[in-house]
């Protein structure tokens, strides 16, 4: 692993305050020169598909663009898409294991997210289906523009706000979707491109 990618000092983990929840934020996984870079060479570098799901019987883009890479058996399905997870690149390996050895959790597969301007969002949703597991561990990692990541308690209005830093890593874990929604709210403002990695666990008993 090249030393000089990421800085070492100021990488600890603040709790958020979000009850029956385990939700985890460092604001400087990556430094910001080397989170710009990897901006760069992963926007042109990942395979993205601008995907489409049925909503009220009628094919509509998605608001982003997407990739799936992961271990070959690592098959995920969201919204009525059939993912099959293309091989690691060398980059995706390399934040991957960074995390791994941050949360020692191990991941198999990353869902990447690619918000070219402020029109582009994630609807609110929790990470809850059934190959992820009861308990999902997911590492999301931000690179680019700075955006607005909402909280929304399932069982009452409780909402939470966190703007994701460029080279942030956030770490949602224990009961956190069992109990609370996320979603990345549309901006009007113009707003330059932000990629989000979120790294996952799908497990084999489950597919
Ligand atoms: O872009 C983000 O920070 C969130 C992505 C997300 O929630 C997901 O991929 O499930
Ligand atoms: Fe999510």
């Amino acid at each position: 692993m090249q030393q000089d990618l990421f800085s070492s000092s100021t990488r600890t983990f603040e709790s958020l305050p979000l009850a029956d929840a385990d939700v985890r934020y460092m604001s400087h996984f990556i430094d910001s020169d080397a989170a710009a870079q990897l901006y760069q060479k992963l926007s042109t570098g990942l395979a993205w598909r601008q995907d489409s799901i049925k909503l009220f019987g009628r094919q509509v883009k998605i608001p982003r663009l997407q990739a799936w890479y992961g271990d070959a058996d690592a098959q995920y399905s969201y919204s009525g898409l059939h993912m099959t997870p293309m091989a690691w690149t060398d980059d995706l390996l390399r934040v991957k294991q960074d995390i791994e050895a941050l949360t020692q959790c191990q991941f198999n597969s990353v869902l990447a997210n690619w918000y070219r301007d402020g029109q582009d969002s994630m609807g609110w949703h929790s990470d809850n289906e059934p190959e992820l597991g009861p308990y999902p561990t997911i590492a999301s990692v931000t690179l680019g523009q700075v955006r607005d990541f909402d909280f929304k308690r399932k069982d009452n209005a409780q909402t939470y706000r966190i703007p994701l830093q460029s080279g942030s890593l956030l770490v949602m874990a224990g009961a956190t979707q069992r109990y609370w929604q996320h979603g990345i709210t549309k901006r009007t403002a113009p707003l330059m491109g932000r990629i989000n990695l979120t790294f996952r666990t799908i497990l084999a008993s489950a597919t």
